[in-house]
């Protein structure tokens, strides 16, 4: 892969794809704020690279899934602001993604200068599944720029407009920031010391559940938690309540179950479960064993033994690598599973990768030290599809 060291981009126009998918929170005054910028920082040093050799630098990225449709609660203005003090320099924001406003902006940027486009994923185009609609968007957001920039480690598994097709019509190269997290992960996929343990968990559960089909060949024990669990428990027989569910994936679960136990690898799952009666920190809560959840509640959290369990089961690993919170962190009555895995990575001396924005924004909202992982990856599913051994469209692009 080219690097930005490898291209001329004094007075260019450089369309840089960063990922700046940062959790949002409701703000004391009303609206919402960034509740971790982690991942605008990531993308920082790209972007002053790219200033200090004279580019004009027009950056891109989503927020959330608006799912085509413009909706002002995911609109990257916020994250304008932040990156502007981040950068210690004015961001110019475009109101839109390939109309007028973006086409003014970037048109009347100076060398070092920068901005920020909203988010593309108020364009049906940028996630279509149709080529010549994806295309089409690809050909609007490619004719903004001369260069383009692939830095968004986070979205290289997704096939949208601005991570694949646009890199096919212009002159590119890879960021800093891909190239570090590559870097580490090569190392997962190579000679892995072992025992390696995976952690799942986290919300996207479709997405994930996917991955597993592959680990079942790497990884010598898998620890299930987050929203995860349920389709697991329900698999075995168990009642989930009102819990995250993915019903048509149920079979597939119990074929991994199977797979496991005729290969010896570990599933180590949930004993307990905090459950509660509804989607809120002040909800009524409390510790249920696994195999009884109150059909009125729903599973927020792994509970204490779990916690117990799943940091001993990672005490004597040497690699671990970690995606997706264990309960719904930014609820505090449901952040104590997070934390005793992120405090079970810490205590095993392993050699540690967290990975995902939550995963990531977790552990600095608990009060750890990122020095106390061997790496905090920018992507969840990026990082976990990379370890499958997957082609990544966005890093495809960027050899071609
Ligand atoms: N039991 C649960 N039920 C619902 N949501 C959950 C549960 N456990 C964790 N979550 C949520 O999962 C989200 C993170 O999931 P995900 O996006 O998959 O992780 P990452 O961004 O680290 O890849 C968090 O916002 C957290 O609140
Ligand atoms: O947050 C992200 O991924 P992650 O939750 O797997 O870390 C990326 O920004 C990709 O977002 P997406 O999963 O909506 O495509």
């Amino acid at each position: 892969m080219r690097t930005i060291d490898d291209l001329d981009v004094a007075g260019k126009r450089v369309l840089v794809r960063a990922d700046l998918n940062v959790p949002l929170e409701d703000a004391p005054g009303g609206g919402r704020t960034i509740a971790d910028d982690g991942r605008i920082r990531a993308s920082v040093p790209t972007i002053r690279a790219l200033r200090e050799r004279g580019a004009r630098v027009i950056v891109c990225a989503h927020l959330g899934r608006p799912k085509g449709e413009v909706k002002p609660e995911f609109s990257l203005a916020p994250v304008a602001a932040r990156l502007g003090e981040l950068l210690g320099a004015e961001v110019a924001f475009a109101a839109d993604v390939v109309g007028d406003s973006a086409r003014a902006v970037t048109g009347g940027l100076a060398d070092g200068e920068v901005a920020l486009l909203e988010n593309l994923r108020f364009e049906p185009g940028e996630t279509s599944k149709d080529d010549a609609e994806r295309g089409a968007f690809a050909d609007r957001l490619a004719g903004l720029a001369e260069l383009y920039v692939g830095d968004g480690f986070g979205a290289v598994h997704r096939k949208h407009a601005s991570v694949y097709d646009v890199p096919l019509r212009l002159p590119h190269a890879a960021g800093g920031l891909i190239a570090t997290e590559v870097d580490v992960l090569r190392k997962l996929t190579e000679d892995v010391a072992r025992p390696y343990a995976v952690v799942l968990g986290g919300s996207k559960v479709s997405d994930k559940l996917g991955v597993i089909d592959n680990l079942l060949g790497k990884a010598d024990r898998i620890l299930i938690g987050g929203g995860m669990v349920f389709t697991f428990l329900k698999a075995q027989g168990h009642e989930v309540g009102k819990s995250l569910l993915e019903e048509d994936q149920l079979g597939t679960v119990r074929e991994y179950l199977r797979r496991a136990a005729d290969t010896g690898v570990e599933f180590v799952l949930p004993v307990d479960i905090v459950a509660a009666t509804a989607f809120a920190a002040d909800a009524d809560h409390g510790v249920v064993a696994a195999d009884a959840i109150p059909a009125d509640r729903l599973g927020l959290d792994i509970g204490p033994e779990s916690g117990k369990l799943f940091a001993a089961r990672l005490a004597d690993a040497a690699t671990v690598f970690w995606n997706g919170p264990m309960g719904v962190f930014e609820m505090e009555p449901y952040s104590h599973g997070t934390r005793a895995v992120a405090q079970g990575l810490i205590d095993s001396g392993a050699f540690t990768v967290v990975g995902g924005g939550d995963s990531a924004a977790a552990v600095r909202r608990l009060g750890f030290a990122e020095s106390g992982f061997s790496h905090i990856s920018t992507g969840g599913g990026a990082s976990l599809e990379y370890l499958e051994g997957k082609a990544l469209p966005g890093l495809k692009a960027l050899e071609d």
